[in-house]
């Protein structure tokens, strides 16, 4: 090993683009050359010039020159040593600068090539120890790995697994060897001991011409890996890597010259294709680098890719055997030299970042990325945000709004609940000042004429407080006509005596359409009765509302509170839910031309109202449109509830639930039409006490679907309902449950259930003095079994035909109804108890008559009031059914004013008795609307004065 010369070497290391080293060295002949006295045809005549001696032929001459020129020419008594120094260190130690480099024997079998490969890397491994051992300042990492190319595979020749190793193309490194055993040098003896098993792993053959011949390609590589030490450990610190491939080549062969057969053969197949590859890609390399240059072709041109034509130097050493006998051989190995000799290779010095380095490197380059993205986020971003801002206080500014929109109406709330509580507190001192005696607006009585009147003021009826009501004095509303003995029917229900003087009575009236296509006529009748009463009439409220119309035109047709009409303009807003609940002791509510819920999808919930004295609904539609659900329940005592000519619903799909009327005396519905819409649900539940539901020609559920239930009715003495349909529509659901102490229901013509297809159900009916249901059909024959007739109370009973007035029994005989009513007793036979009495056995009506609904827990009622009973007379003078034997009627208040009837129950064909206002309606073919009412008073038992409401209002 000669380390100086390694020094020297090094210095003339250069990177850049240069010519392939080449170099040819001729060995002697060998023995069995001698033996044959095979002649040397070949003399160097310089160091780099080699010249075929023998005399070529003229042909061959102009085949093959006879002189070949190389980087250097070794003759055949050069040593190893000297054609390392000249033909291969240079390029071998070019690694140590970090220069890949690779040394190539090539030549035919047995020329010298394993003997010149060994001879040169055991100097190059040499020089490059010796060369570490002078370069402390840097340290070195050599490693060696040593591969062999055996018919086309690669082997590893570090290991003893023969497993082919599979070559991968690396962008950076190129064909890289997978899994390719790679051994850090210690020092030179481990070198010697890797090059000693590499002998041992690699495939030699003996041949003809070579005893120890070898068939693979042997490839070995020395990666050195060096970097100053003072820089060792900072980032800053680089080191130099390189390859040093020394490649043994498997010589070509002649098989004829060989003699191989089997295995050589086939060994002599896959050497020559490969170095054929090889020769092909010098050749083209040695062209330029235009066109394809076919380094795939063999696994050998792809591991020496880049030695042959990329980043590296490379030195060839073609070796030949001077003989004769092989001139064509050595030919073809010059020719392979001296195309290798024209091509040229671009090294590059490899400078390795360390991985300390590389961190940081990265780190610093992602460091820079992170703060471009930020960057060109940012600007990105800027009118994202700007634009969210915008958005941003556009919600603001819609929000703030929208508060202010409700502040203004919760203020608004709170102003109408102050005057609410304001009237409330007028009432109670009101109610102080009646018990003085003083004028106050009790009762308001309309018939349903008053709807058409929408401009005058409301009706009142006031009476001089309780004492006064007493004493009443009929000739007050006296027109000479409709004051008379005998229209004294019926003594009211003394009531106020157990109940505080605000606690009246109360009254709904539930106004249909119909109710006002009705009211042209009796517009005529109508006038302000209040003119006449309003002095005398006390213990009455009045709740009044006066903005519920605003075209009284518009609803002076049915056509005008049709709910799908526009002409509602107080309808309040679509999907709206309107919840009155808990109004207490409320005076006056003057709700006259309002609208509960008059728009589609409303819910609207009155609840929990007692002791409204009187809801003027006049004109007012609960629920006139589609889809809305009102519930009207928990009134107690309302005294009067004046719903002429209105409509609870009257929309199709609509729901209306009337429940806890209590003590409702006055329920004029005259011509109403509860539930006159399809679909609609009426529930009309907890009415207890009421005195006279003036239904006549009324129509609770007149349409297709309509679910109606009326339950919890007691002591609802007279439930006019003369010509009025419940449920006279295929499909609904009626309900009537809960009716108590109902005196009278005159349902003459009236048909709780006669469509097919709907359920009717009558529950709960006690103490039911005398329900006409004359001409009736509860529960129809032919749609009984969708009818349910449940939870009739024990007490319920219905009028026999023996007992009860002959009116009514010659009424049944003669009407066709009779079948009706017959069908319809028969079917609550079972259930319903008769009585004793011309109605109703009172003991058995009081027995039987538990307290339901909220009349059990209604404290208002007065003492006894649950005693109180009621006998229905038939005065054959006049065709009337009056009520009589009010024993208790000692007490009867000013409540009894509350009896104002609509003699729906039955039609009186002499109308000799009626007033002439009433005679006079009846002979312009009115609907009777107006005779009918009447309002009797209990002048001194038992003497009673009945009034004709028209007369009185007249
Ligand atoms: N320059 C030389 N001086 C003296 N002997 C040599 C020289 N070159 C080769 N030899 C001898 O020639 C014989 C064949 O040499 P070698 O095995 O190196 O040939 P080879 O080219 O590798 O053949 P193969 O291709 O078959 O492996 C060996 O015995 C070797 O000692």
């Amino acid at each position: 090993m000669g380390s100086n010369s390694g020094e020297e070497a090094m210095q003339g290391v250069a990177g850049g683009e240069e010519r392939i080293l080449v170099s040819v060295r001729v060995r002697p002949l060998n023995e069995k050359e001698l033996w044959k006295n095979d002649l040397s045809e070949w003399e160097c005549i310089n160091d780099t010039t080699i010249m075929y001696r023998s005399n070529l032929s003229a042909s061959e001459r102009s085949l093959y020159p006879t002189t070949y020129s190389f980087d250097r020419v070794f003759r055949t008594d050069c040593p190893t040593r000297q054609v390392y120094e000249e033909a291969a260190k240079e390029v071998a130690l070019s690694v140590l600068n970090g220069i890949n480099s690779s040394i190539f024997a090539y030549g035919q079998t047995s020329s010298g090539k394993t003997y010149t490969m060994s001879g040169i890397t055991e100097y190059a491994v040499a020089d490059i120890f010796n060369y570490i051992e002078k370069h402390k300042e840097r340290e070195f990492v050599l490693k060696f790995s040593a591969m062999e190319i055996y018919n086309e595979s690669v082997r590893d020749l570090l290991s003893n697994d023969t497993t082919p190793l599979r070559l991968l193309d690396d962008p950076e490194k190129g064909t890289v060897v997978e899994k390719l055993t790679e051994e850090t040098l210690r020092d030179w003896n481990h070198f010697t001991e890797l090059i000693s098993f590499c002998e041992t792993q690699r495939q030699i053959g003996e041949t003809s011409l070579n005893e120890v011949s070898s068939r693979s390609h042997q490839i070995l590589r020395m990666t050195i890996e060096s970097s100053a030490r003072e820089f060792l450990g900072n980032y800053k610190s680089s080191a130099l890597a390189a390859s040093v491939n020394f490649v043994d080549l498997a010589g070509s062969e002649r098989a004829s010259q060989t003699n191989s057969a089997g295995t050589r053969l086939k060994e002599g197949c896959h050497i020559n294709r490969s170095l054929l590859t090889l020769g092909t890609v010098i050749r083209k390399l040695s062209k330029g680098r235009n066109g394809h240059i076919p380094f795939r072709d063999s696994k050998l041109t792809r591991i020496l890719q880049s030695s042959i034509g990329g980043n590296a130097r490379t030195a060839i050493i073609c070796t030949m055997s001077p003989a004769r006998s092989y001139v064509e051989q050595t030919r073809n190995t010059l020719l392979f030299a001296s195309c290798a000799k024209e091509v040229s290779t671009n090294a590059k010095v490899n400078v390795v970042v360390s991985d300390k380095s590389l961190v940081k490197q990265l780190q610093r380059e992602l460091a820079r990325l992170e703060s471009e993205l930020k960057k060109s986020g940012s600007t990105q971003r800027k009118p994202d945000s700007a634009e969210l801002l915008r958005e941003k206080d556009l919600q603001i500014e819609m929000l703030k709004k929208e508060i202010m929109d409700l502040a203004m109406q919760r203020d608004l709330a709170h102003s109408q609940i102050k005057d609410m509580l304001q009237v409330v507190g007028d009432d109670m001192s009101s109610c102080d000042l009646e018990s003085f005696g003083s004028q106050y607006p009790k009762l308001r009585v309309r018939s349903s004429m008053d709807f058409e009147d929408q401009t005058e003021e409301p009706i009142l009826l006031n009476f001089d407080g309780v004492e006064s009501v007493r004493s009443f004095d009929a000739s007050q509303y006296s027109d000479g006509h409709s004051v008379s003995s005998e229209e004294n029917y019926f003594q009211l229900p003394n009531l106020e005596k157990s109940l505080p003087i605000r606690n009246s009575f109360q009254a709904v009236l539930v106004v249909s359409h119909d109710a006002v296509a009705n009211h042209v006529d009796q517009k005529i009748g109508q006038e302000q009765p209040g003119d006449k009463l309003g002095d005398s009439c006390k213990e009455i409220r009045c709740v009044e509302s006066k903005d519920q119309f605003t075209n009284t035109d518009t609803h002076s047709s049915p056509a005008a509170l049709s709910p799908n009409k526009d002409t509602d303009s107080n309808a309040s807003s679509p999907g709206e839910n309107m919840a009155i609940s808990e109004l207490t002791e409320v005076d006056n509510i003057d709700k006259e031309n309002q609208d509960l819920c008059s728009s589609p999808g409303t819910n609207t919930v009155v609840s929990g109202l007692t002791e409204v004295d009187n809801i003027d609904k006049e004109n007012q539609d609960l629920c006139s449109s589609p889809g809305t659900n009102t519930v009207v329940s928990g009134l107690t005592e309302v005294e009067n509830i004046d719903k002429e000519n209105q409509d609870l619903c009257s929309s199709p799909g609509t729901n209306t639930a009337v429940s806890g009327l209590t003590e409702v005396e006055n329920i004029d519905k005259e011509n109403q039409d509860w539930c006159s819409s399809l679909g609609e649900n009426t529930v009309v539940s907890g009415l207890t006490e009421v005195d006279n539901i003036d239904k006549e020609n009324e129509n609770v559920c007149s349409s297709l679907g309509a679910n109606t239930a009326v339950s919890g009715l007691t002591e609802v003495e007279k439930i006019d309902k003369e010509n009025k349909d419940w449920c006279s529509s295929p499909g609904e659901n009626t309900v009537v449950s809960g009716l108590t102490e109902v005196e009278n229901i005159d349902k003459e013509n009236q048909e709780l259930c006669l469509s097919p297809g709907e359920n009717t159900a009558v529950s709960g009916l006690t103490e039911v003095d005398n329900i006409d249901k004359e001409n009736q059909d509860l529960c129809s024959y032919e749609l009984k079994e969708n009818k349910k007739l449940n939870s009739l109370h024990q007490g319920f009973v219905l009028p026999s035909s023996e007992k009860i007035s002959p009116l009514l029994v010659e009424k049944r005989v003669s009407s066709s109804r009779i079948l009706k009513l017959t069908r319809s007793r028969s079917c609550k036979a079972s259930l319903m108890k008769d009585s004793s009495s011309d109605c109703f056995d009172q003991d058995e009506i009081i027995q039987n008559t538990p307290p339901i609904g909220i009349q059990k827990d209604y404290i208002g009622r007065p003492q006894g009031f649950e005693k109180r009973t009621y006998t229905l007379n038939y005065n054959p003078n006049n065709e009337r059914l009056s009520w009589g034997g009010y024993g208790n009627c000692v007490r009867c208040s000013t409540a009894d004013i509350q009896n104002v009837k609509s003699s729906f129950e039955m039609e009186i064909d002499d109308d000799s008795d009626l007033s002439p206002v009433r005679r006079e309606k009846k002979e312009r073919g009115s609907s009777n609307l107006l005779a009918n009412h009447e309002v009797c008073f209990n002048i001194s038992p038992p003497l009673f004065v009945c009034v004709s409401l028209t007369d009185l209002m007249c």
